[in-house]
């Protein structure tokens, strides 16, 4: 009888945690990648909550959203200019702003982090809120490169804790990536699944392993055309321009570098160096080290391996 009921409880509060759709999201970081996840989740029909250090912070981010839903909407509702604009004014509605992490996760069902990619960072931040946000809410990670199970460390929720990686840009790119770790219990991996999809996304599983799937392979072909710049056999242009035409890629390696950012590129390359120092493949370059000491952060500052007009 004992354990018919034991079984029957756990039955009911999982049942329970599943029926509670994810409706309110804090999207912790409001840069590249935040505000990007931020939109998807807001013109989803969700509440969301961007949080970052700074006001200015998430106003521009706030801005960038609402530039980026003009795009999406322009190409939902072509020629119903009405309905375009109400799905922005509705989508824009359910965003709001904060600057205070612990008070904006006080309602959350999924908190998701997209702040700098350091690892301390992470785990200070995670093990604030793990005080402070409600017991059923979920944690998850944007990380391109850190191990799940070590952000997770910091906090006493490792079975609702799981990677949930976003691709650049994020109102555009189908791919997430879905990170359990061995804690991570079946109801929270069901329903970051779930929300994965209801953000119009398809989801891929993957281990813990560094870089999950596309980062592994992306970052040693980004950081060895790197190395082919660096050895004089090519122009960057051309590298690029080989691999648009000869592979069919969106964006040459040096434009994708430019894009995803020099800054979150060296964190991830320094990161796997100093962990895996025999791996050649996660050798860092010194010409990125270099744009970076000088500022050139790619897209976001104006230059990076190309120049770019001030918006
Ligand atoms: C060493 C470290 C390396 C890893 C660093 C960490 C990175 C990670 O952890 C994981 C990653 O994200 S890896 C990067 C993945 N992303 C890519 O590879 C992007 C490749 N580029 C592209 O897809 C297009 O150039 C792109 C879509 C960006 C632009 O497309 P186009 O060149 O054709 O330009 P557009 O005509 O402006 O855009 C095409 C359509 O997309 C819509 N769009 C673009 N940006 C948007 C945005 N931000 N928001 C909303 N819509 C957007 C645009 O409206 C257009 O739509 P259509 O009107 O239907 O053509
Ligand atoms: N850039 C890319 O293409 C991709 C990046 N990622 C990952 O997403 C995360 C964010 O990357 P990006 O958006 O590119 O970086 P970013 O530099 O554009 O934005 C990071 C934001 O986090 C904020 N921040 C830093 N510490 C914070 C804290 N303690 N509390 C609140 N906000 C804080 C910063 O002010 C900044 O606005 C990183 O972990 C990165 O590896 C994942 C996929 C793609």
């Amino acid at each position: 009888m004992r354990l018919a009921h034991a079984t029957l409880s756990r039955k009911l509060s999982s049942s329970a945690c599943i029926n509670q759709s994810i409706k309110n999201v804090v999207v912790i970081g409001g840069g590249l990648m935040g505000s990007g996840i931020a939109q998807v989740a807001a013109q989803s029909g969700q509440n969301v909550t961007i949080v970052d250090l700074d006001r200015k912070v998430v106003e521009k981010a706030q801005n960038a959203i609402n530039t980026s839903l003009q795009r999406v909407a322009k190409k939902l509702f072509k020629d119903d200019l009405a309905k375009a604009d109400k799905f922005l004014t509705n989508s824009m509605s359910r965003l709001m702003l904060s600057t205070n992490p612990e008070e904006a996760v006080g309602q959350s069902d999924l908190v998701v982090e997209a702040i700098v990619e350091k690892l301390r960072i992470k785990q200070n931040l995670f093990k604030t809120l793990d005080t402070v946000a409600p017991t059923h809410t979920i944690f998850a990670s944007n990380t391109s490169s850190l191990p799940i199970g070590e952000i997770a460390e910091a906090t006493q929720r490792k079975d609702r804790f799981v990677g949930l990686h976003f691709f650049n840009p994020v109102p555009v790119m189908k791919l997430l990536e879905v990170i359990r770790i061995p804690e991570t219990s079946d109801d929270t991996y069901n329903r970051v699944m779930d929300w994965g999809k209801s953000v119009g996304k398809q989801t891929v599983t993957c281990k813990d392993t560094p870089g999950f799937i596309v980062n592994r392979l992306l970052v040693p072909y980004m950081m060895e055309s790197v190395r082919l710049l660096e050895r004089g056999d090519a122009t960057a242009r051309d590298i690029d321009t080989a691999m648009k035409l000869g592979a069919g890629y969106p964006m040459g390696p040096f434009e994708l570098l430019d894009y995803v950012g020099l800054d979150t590129s060296k964190f991830i390359i320094e990161g796997w160096a100093e962990k895996f120092p025999e791996n050649p493949l996660f050798k860092p370059v010194p010409t990125l080290n270099r744009l970076v000491e000088e500022g050139k952060l790619g897209m976001k500052t104006g230059e990076g391996f190309y120049k770019y007009q001030k918006k």
